[in-house]
């Protein structure tokens, strides 16, 4: 069983501490979702847990060893990390850019082989991007490029997949295309962390919910115990209605205006 357990984690950019005293815990299998309002340090928590940021204080174990003692080459075996608002400005076409993500598996004598490439060739077929093999990622939209980044982390096929608002610029579609994703890489075994500033996204895939209420609290559960219309009213400062979807045979979370 793969594991990402953190206790007392905390973390400052300068004097105060942006997050403290987090304690989570994802398992394989489980997708744990993070929520909290802009600006709480949810970036920070994902750079910390990523391996970004090794300046934090309390401990981050990774399948039982300290995060920040493991090498960068056995990192990017175990984790992938997919950051916020990705911006990639190669020429490199996606087929190239993707196979790069192949690299830390072989020596600086060694090329991608054959079973790169077919890998390669599979993750571009299920971020959907068999037309675009060719392009270069300068060449793409905003979206496209999102998806791109998600298909690089793909490839390193990690054990754990960490991705900071995987879907802020994707469309309803491209949506439901990222979350079936997620939802098959758990059933697969795979941990996956993810932050979003959509808990409808929570009650679609998350095992677990974790709030980042305020720099000092962070309040993890199981989606039934925090996706609720009072905890999600205080972490976002706004009114959060829910209904119960017949036809969805879910909770739908709204916002109110007043
Ligand atoms: N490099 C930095 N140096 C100093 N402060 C920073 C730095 N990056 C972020 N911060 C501050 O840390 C706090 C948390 O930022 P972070 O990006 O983690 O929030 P977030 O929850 O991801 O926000 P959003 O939902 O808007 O993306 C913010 O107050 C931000 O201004």
């Amino acid at each position: 069983m793969f594991s990402l357990v953190t206790s007392n984690l905390s973390f400052s950019y300068k004097d105060s501490n942006t997050i403290s005293n987090v304690d989570l815990k994802v398992e394989s299998g489980q997708v744990l979702v993070i929520l909290g309002p802009n600006g709480i340090g949810k970036s920070t928590l994902i750079n910390c847990l990523s391996g970004v940021f090794n300046n934090y204080h309390g401990s981050i174990k990774l399948d039982g060893d300290e995060l920040k003692k493991i090498s960068s080459k056995e990192l990017s075996h175990k984790l992938a990390l997919v950051s916020q608002g990705v911006n990639i400005n190669t020429n490199l076409s996606l087929f190239d850019y993707l196979l790069l993500g192949r690299s830390s598996f072989h020596s600086i004598f060694s090329q991608p082989n054959k079973i790169d490439e077919e890998l390669v060739d599979k993750v571009i077929d299920r971020i959907g991007l068999d037309d675009l093999r060719s392009t270069s990622l300068q060449n793409m939209s905003g979206g496209q490029k999102q998806l791109a980044s998600i298909g690089r982390a793909l490839v390193q096929e990690p054990k754990l997949l960490i991705m900071d608002e995987p879907t802020s610029a994707l469309d309803y579609k491209n949506q439901v295309k990222v979350l079936k994703l997620v939802k098959r890489l758990s059933d697969q075994g795979i941990a996956v962390v993810m932050s979003t500033h959509d808990p409808n996204q929570a009650t679609m895939v998350a095992s677990n919910v974790g709030l980042l209420m305020s720099r000092e609290t962070y309040h993890q559960g199981s989606t039934e115990e925090i996706l609720n219309d009072e905890y999600l009213s205080k972490l976002y400062q706004t009114p959060i209605i829910s209904t119960f979807n017949e036809v969805l045979q879910r909770n739908v979370f709204g916002i109110g205006m007043g």
